[in-house]
Formats: C-alpha cells, structure tokens, sequence
C-alpha cells in the first residue's frame, strides 16, 4: 500500500524518493513501516522506477486497448505489483492479491479489480518470455532521455549508458589511507582511481569496520575526481563553495589545504558538520549562498560542485528521470552558469577553479563551459591529462575536461568536470 502511495508521489507530485524514504523525515506512511517493511518498499520502489519503461510495455502488450487516462492510480497498483513478480523475490501470489485487494479498495479502480488479476497472473505465467522480449526492444531509460543521450553520446554509448543504469549502483568508498588494506579488511577492490569498492554489500554500512573510526566515506567513484583534480592544493586557500554533505570538502581537507565550505542549507550544512566530525576533519564554514560569500583574504582555488539534474546518479536515484524533465535540465544549467559566473568573480589572477556536477547532459557540463570559455578572454581551460588517470583514459575529453558515465569503470556515476585558471 505505501509502496502505491509513494510510487504516485514520485510520478505525480514529482517527490524525491529520497526525500520520502527518509529514516527520520520522510513520507509518515513509509516512516510508520518496521524497518524490514521499509528495506521491502525501498527495493519494490527501487526496482518498479529502474524498470517503468519495461513494465509499461508489458502492459501495453497485454491489452487490446490502453487503460483510461485517469485511471492513474491503477497504473501505479499494476506497476508496484510487476516489480515485485518480475524481478523480487515475492511469491507472485502475494503481490497479486495484494493488488487485487488495493485495486477493490479504491473507488476509481475497483471496476477493474478483475483485469488487475487477469494481467498479473499472466504476467506470473510468460515473465520469463517477456522480459526475454521487452530487454530486447525496449530502453530502460524513458524515452526523453534517451533522445538526449543518443544526440551527446552516440546511438552505442547511449545504448551501454542505459543498460550500465540496470545495475544497481556498488558501494565504493573513499578512504582516508591505505586503501590495499581497507579493501581487504572489507572484502572490496581497490579501483584504478584508488577508490575503494565493496563487493556485493546487504545491510548498513555503519556496522562495517572503520566506520566509527572515521576511517572512509561512502562517495561515488566518479565523485571522488572533482577534488582530485584540484592538484597540489597543500598549504593552499581553498573554497568549497557548493560543500554539503562535504564527501569532496573531506578530500580537500585531506589534501592538505585551508578549505572553507560553503553552503547554503543550514541543515545541509550541519550534516557536512557532522560528516568531518565522524572523520576527524575539520575546516572554517559559512552558511550562506555563495553569492554572499567574500574570502577574508584572496583564494588560490575554487571548487564548484553544482546543483544539477543529477542524471549522472540514476543508478542509485531511478526517480531522477520521472521526477525531472527537459525543461529542468534546462533550468539547472541556467543556474550553475549564474553559480560559476559568481565563483569565478571571487577567483584571483593565477587561480585555478574545478568547475563539476553529475549531470550526464552537455548542456550543464560541456557545453555550459564552452559559453562560459567564449565570453571570458580572461578565463582558459586547463586540459586535464589523460596519462594520470590510468582506467579512465576514455573518460577525458579531446579538450582535456573530464566525461564519466556509468558505463565506465565497471559502473560508476556520471561526472562532468573542467579545470579553468583565471589569466
Ligand atoms: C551537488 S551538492 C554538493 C555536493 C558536495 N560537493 C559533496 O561532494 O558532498 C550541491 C550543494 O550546493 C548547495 N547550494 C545550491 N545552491 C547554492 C548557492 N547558491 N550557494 C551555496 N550553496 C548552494 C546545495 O544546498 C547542495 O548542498
């Protein structure tokens, strides 16, 4: 039932999934649930946003006519209980009288209740042989997007983008020394970037070794570039200016630099507080839009991690692409263009500014520099060199910016990021 409720918020209302499966703060239906009710909603969820193209398809198969337009919330019952038959392990009988009973319960469906049934059992009988069909012909990702990364990336890169997205996105830690030896104590591989990944991982990461201990953070492979590509910053003054929750502040700090973050949120920023703290870290913080942010004395480097459409993290945030649409993607890079241009106001001749988001778009990563590049004389770019990024030699741009997808490295986030100097 909570599973139907929040699939609706996200489709709908346009919710975080996030936001709603919050432990502490997020929808009171989900937050009521025992915490293995919870774990069973977050993969049905999970599972039912990584695969709606799919399951919708299926339907559409199934039925002479396409259900009524209103019929909204009897979608979201056939989309929760298809998850769960075709890829949970939830005997199919128990999601189809679930939805049965859900279907009866709700006056605008009721009169469908029997067709709920008739199309799961059957779903329950052929899944093999459809799924077999639909992972041929269908994209995961919704059509939209898949528009939009065929123009950037080309039919094939698009291709392999969409099926790296049906991965469930791997545990990779940043650790603070010694990843050979944290990666055995944890049963993980060290990455070529020297990120830690665990291997297959079920429960919470707090129990794990080292946690306490402040010894790593959990940060996405393809997060972990951006504060790498900042170079020697030992000794220099560094402003963090997009920080919470802080994983690349914490590399800053690690890299020996003055940093100060800076952040907007005040809740944000506490968790970026709390987040040094577990680490045994520290820096000088400011809450404020970076627009009011002045340095007490001149910068030597910025780092600009953007807000973005955060389609680089759709392995791990499926409701990204139903919750999100062009014209946001739109919006976002109008943003960060007013953000680098206030970043860069605050960047000293000489200074270098590691301009990053997750987006997978070229409108907020390398298009949005190009303009920027075209309209500053002042302003160049500083290609970055494949040769010292071993495993990832793909990832950087013939204009030396840095490009991931999760079809790299084994699967990784999308990153964009660039390196600019002020002449
Ligand atoms: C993509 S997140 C940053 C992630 C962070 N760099 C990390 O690695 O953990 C963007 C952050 O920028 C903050 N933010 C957005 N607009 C801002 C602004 N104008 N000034 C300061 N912070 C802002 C958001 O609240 C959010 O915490």
């Amino acid at each position: 039932m909570a599973a139907t409720k929040l699939l609706a918020a996200v489709l709908e209302q346009k919710a975080s999934l996030d936001g709603l499966l919050d432990e502490d703060h997020g929808n009171p239906a989900f937050v009521a649930l025992n915490p293995t009710d919870r774990a069973m909603v977050k993969a049905i969820l999970h599972s039912c946003l990584r695969h709606l193209t799919w399951i919708e398809s299926i339907f559409a198969r199934f039925l002479d006519k396409p259900l009524p337009d209103g019929a909204r919330n009897l979608r979201h019952i056939l989309a929760i209980a298809a998850a769960q038959i075709l890829f949970l392990d939830i005997p199919d009988h128990s999601a189809v009288d679930l939805a049965v009973e859900q279907a009866r319960r709700d006056p605008r469906s009721a009169r469908f209740a029997n067709l709920v049934n008739a199309l799961l059992r059957r779903l329950g009988r052929e899944k093999d042989s459809v799924l077999a069909a639909v992972s041929q012909e269908v994209d995961l990702l919704p059509g939209w997007f898949m528009q939009r990364l065929v123009s950037a990336y080309g039919i094939e890169a698009a291709k392999a983008i969409s099926i790296a997205c049906a991965t469930p996105a791997p545990i990779d830690l940043t650790v603070k020394s010694d990843p050979q030896g944290w990666a055995e104590r944890l049963g993980g591989t060290v990455l070529a970037t020297g990120t830690v990944r665990l291997g297959t991982f079920e429960g919470s990461v707090t129990a794990l070794p080292g946690f306490t201990e402040g010894e790593w953070w959990v940060q996405d492979a393809a997060a972990a570039i951006p504060a790498r590509l900042m170079g020697d910053i030992r000794g220099k003054k560094v402003a963090d200016l997009c920080a919470a929750p802080g994983g690349k502040t914490a590399q800053l700090v690690l890299q020996g630099a003055q940093v100060t973050a800076v952040e907007q949120s005040a809740s944000r920023l506490k968790r970026l507080q709390s987040n040094l703290g577990r680490l045994g870290l520290s820096c000088a913080t400011h809450l404020s839009k970076l627009e009011d942010f002045e340095p007490d004395q001149p910068l030597d480097a910025i780092l600009l991690d953007a807000p973005c459409s955060s389609t680089g993290t759709i392995r791990r945030h499926p409701d990204v692409l139903w919750s999100k649409g062009p014209e946001d993607i739109e919006k976002l890079a109008g943003v960060q263009r007013r953000l680098l241009e206030q970043a860069f106001r605050r960047l000293p001749t000489g200074g270098k500014l590691v301009f990053s988001n997750c987006s997978l778009d070229p409108i907020e990563g390398e298009n949005l520099i190009s303009v920027f590049l075209s309209e500053h004389a002042e302003a160049e770019l500083v290609a970055i060199d494949p040769a010292d990024w071993p495993g990832l030699e793909t990832a950087v741009t013939g204009r030396g910016e840095m490009r991931t997808t999760p079809a790299m490295l084994g699967g990784m986030d999308g990153f964009y990021a660039a390196v600019i100097r002020r002449k």
